[in-house]
């Protein structure tokens, strides 16, 4: 030994403090974070939401905004749920939209037949296959299903356009039954396997362990679906991705059915946050708020104001100790960069939170003079007043104006005047 230690000719890339533990590990060879399609079916599970009445033009306004954003496929309604939604379904097809067209029908022949009909790029194929569809819904067992499912896989395949098979409330199904269908369906040459939490019941690693185990049964492609009952729905997309599923199903602002399945616009945040630039060469960003904006309108609700990337207060930073830090570098509070989204970050000083740093900054950009004590000064009794009552950006600017025009006047008095309590 020459009394350097073996640890010391370790060549490190990041120095210690820079390293994530939290970031991708892209040894996993399963994963599809970084190579997925968004399969968006605002214009399906979202005409499923209790307020949704699309009309035809509302529906080809959101086809083309959702096309011009850059989703690969877009689900539309069965064409055998009215003639209108059928009427519908021919005119969207024939847009001529980049994105891929889709209609979601039941496991049936009558609903396949009219579908292929449309002009779709491909048809997805539905039916429940847990005890409690089986049973109260369509009554039928595992081997009319399959029996079933076979002859509509065949018939759309035939046309020579994609086809999905996929199993409802399938992490209430047994397993056994599960593998097998999706087993026999990906023999026959379906295009994709769907896994759909119809209840919203499943957690990420259910998720995970599940579509882990298919990807080793089918080859396939692999589309997951989930509701949001208990909140897992975005979640459940991200671990449905790591363990190999290539398709996830979205809807704007996440309406469907309920409470609604994994928004698209939390699915963007959550993918931007594990591979930003993919998503950001993949999807049009600064189109999201409008897009919501849209489908908020045509369904009569406001996006929420603590809506993923668009919320009103997705970029607001306010207590003193973030504004300070996000002031020197925003990435210290700041996982999405707003200017991505077309959104602005806004830092807000006007209340009993504030520090003398968020301060400083809002002086500098009014083109004031103030010494840091001078601003340190003004910051308590911005804070005094702040106690007292709620005050606007307009309260503090002119505060900060009085308080300036006091110092420059040279008169004591004045600046006393203007830092005593209750005045102004
Ligand atoms: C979980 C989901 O979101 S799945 C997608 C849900 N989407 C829709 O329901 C689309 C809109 N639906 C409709 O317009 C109508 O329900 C239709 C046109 C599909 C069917 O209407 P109706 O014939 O009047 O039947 P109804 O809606 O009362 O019942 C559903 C029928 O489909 C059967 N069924 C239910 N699910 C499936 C399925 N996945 N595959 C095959 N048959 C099914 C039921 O057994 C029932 O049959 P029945 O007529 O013999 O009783
Ligand atoms: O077709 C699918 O995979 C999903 C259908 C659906 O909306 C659901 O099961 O909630
Ligand atoms: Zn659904």
């Amino acid at each position: 030994m020459n009394g350097t230690s073996s640890s010391n000719n370790i060549k490190q890339d990041n120095p210690p403090s820079l390293q994530n533990p939290y970031t991708q590990h892209y040894s996993d060879l399963l994963s599809r974070v970084n190579k997925f399609s968004i399969i968006e079916s605002t214009l399906r599970e979202g005409e499923q939401f209790a307020n949704a009445f699309f009309d035809t033009a509302t529906k080809i306004e959101i086809a083309k905004a959702l096309d011009a954003f850059g989703v690969e496929y877009i689900e539309l309604t069965s064409p055998a749920a009215s003639e209108q939604s059928r009427e519908d379904c021919v005119a969207i097809c024939n847009l001529g939209l980049k994105a891929k067209i889709l209609t979601h029908i039941r496991c049936h022949m009558g609903d396949a037949q009219i579908a292929v009909e449309t002009g779709v790029d491909g048809v997805d194929v539905v039916i429940g296959t847990s005890s409690y569809l089986r049973e109260f819904s369509h009554g039928k067992d595992m081997n009319y299903i399959t029996t079933q499912a076979i002859e509509v896989v065949n018939y759309v395949k035939s046309k020579g356009i994609e086809v999905r098979f996929s199993s409802e409330d399938s992490f209430r199904s047994d397993l056994v039954d599960l593998l097998s269908i999706y087993r026999t369906v990906d023999k026959i040459g379906v295009n994709r396997v769907g896994i759909a939490d119809t209840v919203g019941c499943a957690n990420p690693r259910q998720v995970y362990d599940l579509v882990r185990t298919l990807r080793g049964v089918v080859s396939c492609d692999i589309e997951c679906h989930f509701h949001n009952d208990t909140g897992c729905a975005i979640a459940n997309a991200y671990a449905a991705l790591e363990a190999g599923a290539t398709h996830i199903d979205t809807s704007v602002l996440g309406i469907g059915e309920r409470n609604g399945i994994t928004p698209l616009g939390g699915l963007v945040a959550r993918m931007y946050t594990a591979d930003k630039e993919y998503i950001k060469n993949k999807y049009k960003l600064h189109m999201l708020r409008d897009l919501e904006n849209l489908v908020a309108d045509a369904v009569q609700v406001q996006v929420p104001f603590n809506n993923y990337i668009t919320g009103y207060c997705s970029f607001t930073h306010k207590a003193g100790i973030h504004a300070k830090a996000i002031l020197n570098n925003p990435s210290t509070y700041e996982i999405l960069k707003p200017e991505d989204f077309g959104m602005t970050r806004y830092v807000s000083i006007g209340h009993r939170l504030t520090g003398w740093n968020a301060v400083k900054n809002r002086v500098e950009q009014l083109g004031l003079t103030l010494t840091d004590d001078q601003v340190k000064q003004v910051t308590i009794k911005i804070k005094e007043l702040a106690d007292i009552r709620p005050l606007t950006m307009e309260d503090v600017d002119n505060l900060l104006r009085d308080f300036h025009n006091a110092i420059t006047s040279g008169d004591q008095l004045r600046v006393d005047g203007v830092l005593a309590v209750g005045t102004n």
